[in-house]
């Protein structure tokens, strides 16, 4: 099963609540780039990590997709996770690994029981991260409350662009922390019906991602990552992610997102770059269940 990436075109936040958590306004897309999660029924409950971005990560009761196991109250079974996302980078692939090891148990039949199964498996979830309810379907949301409220977008246009990371990691909370506002102006109440991909982004311009200065800060790199995206032929609007430090370049046509994603690896080989379609990725994410023996 897939674990696509998640991606914030806009973030802005809107407040603050008693407990510390943001109130957040975002328009939230997935990209055809993720992890991928495998689970094979039988035996004691179990996760190993191979992958490009697994080094570092622990296999052990912490890791979401053992957290996210227990909390569908799964009986056993084996874990294999290829980590193809950079680790803390805004586009949320430890959510993602979450999203997905209950997609498949849910597809399975673990349920925790019929109360538990009657419970939204939004609200259900959500204590495994404020990013777990958006990445269960995959699908283009407005997504507010501190990630709880999902609208669907089923008609937003999908996107070229390219995803890139200066591979310098940046733990969500340490953003939020330096964010100097809590109060800033949400999306508007009603978003545009998007006439094509072009509306869309010139739209997506006067909209902000609110972390982004904070992010900035910490992570002067972020700026090198912004600067290398716009710079590049073809490239409509660059934007930070989440709480970073993962930036997205906007382009026409997936030519031009492959070209400038060559060009800017070729410049800098040790940034995570890859070009990717950004939309709806729920049919990707669907578990494909296979029986044998
Ligand atoms: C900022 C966002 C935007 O999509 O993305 P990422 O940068 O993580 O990808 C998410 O809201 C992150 O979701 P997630 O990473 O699941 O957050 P959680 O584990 O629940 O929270 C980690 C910490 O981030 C802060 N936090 C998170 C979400 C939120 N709405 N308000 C917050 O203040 C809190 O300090 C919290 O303790
Ligand atoms: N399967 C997982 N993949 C990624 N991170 C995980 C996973 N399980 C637990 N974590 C922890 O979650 C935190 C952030 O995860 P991640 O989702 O990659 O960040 P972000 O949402 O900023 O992209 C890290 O502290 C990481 O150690």
């Amino acid at each position: 099963m897939r674990a696509p990436a998640k991606i914030n075109l806009t973030l802005h936040i809107t407040g603050k609540r008693d407990d510390g958590y943001h109130l957040l306004d975002s328009l939230v897309v997935f990209a055809d780039v993720g992890d991928r999660l495998e689970y094979t029924v039988g035996g004691p409950l179990s996760l190993s990590i191979t992958g490009p971005e697994a080094g570092g990560l622990e296999a052990g009761p912490s890791n979401l997709v053992l957290r996210a196991a227990s909390l569908a109250e799964a009986d056993g079974g084996r874990f294999k996770l290829e980590k193809n996302l950079p680790v803390s980078s805004g586009i949320g692939g430890g959510s993602a690994d979450a999203a997905a090891a209950v997609r498949v148990l849910l597809a399975m039949g673990a349920s925790g029981g019929a109360q538990a199964a009657a419970v939204d498996p939004a609200a259900r979830f959500l204590p495994l991260g404020a990013d777990v309810p958006v990445c269960l379907d995959c699908r283009p949301v407005r997504m507010q409350g501190i990630g709880e409220i999902l609208t669907p977008m089923p008609d937003l246009p999908g996107l070229h662009a390219v995803l890139i990371n200066p591979r310098v990691a940046l733990a969500t909370p340490v953003v939020f922390r330096e964010l100097q506002r809590a109060e800033n102006a949400p999306m508007p109440a009603t978003l545009p019906d998007f006439e094509g991909r072009r509306h869309l982004v010139s739209w997506l311009r006067d909209q902000r991602n609110d972390l982004q200065e904070a992010a900035l800060s910490l992570v002067p790199a972020i700026g090198d990552v912004l600067a290398a995206l716009e710079g590049a032929q073809g490239c409509l609007l660059a934007r930070m992610s989440g709480s970073g430090a993962t930036c997205f370049g906007l382009f026409d046509h997936a030519a031009s997102a492959k070209t400038a994603a060559a060009r800017i690896s070729d410049r800098h080989p040790h940034w995570w770059v890859t070009p990717t379609q950004l939309g709806d990725m729920q049919a990707l994410s669907q578990p494909r269940i296979s029986r044998s023996g």
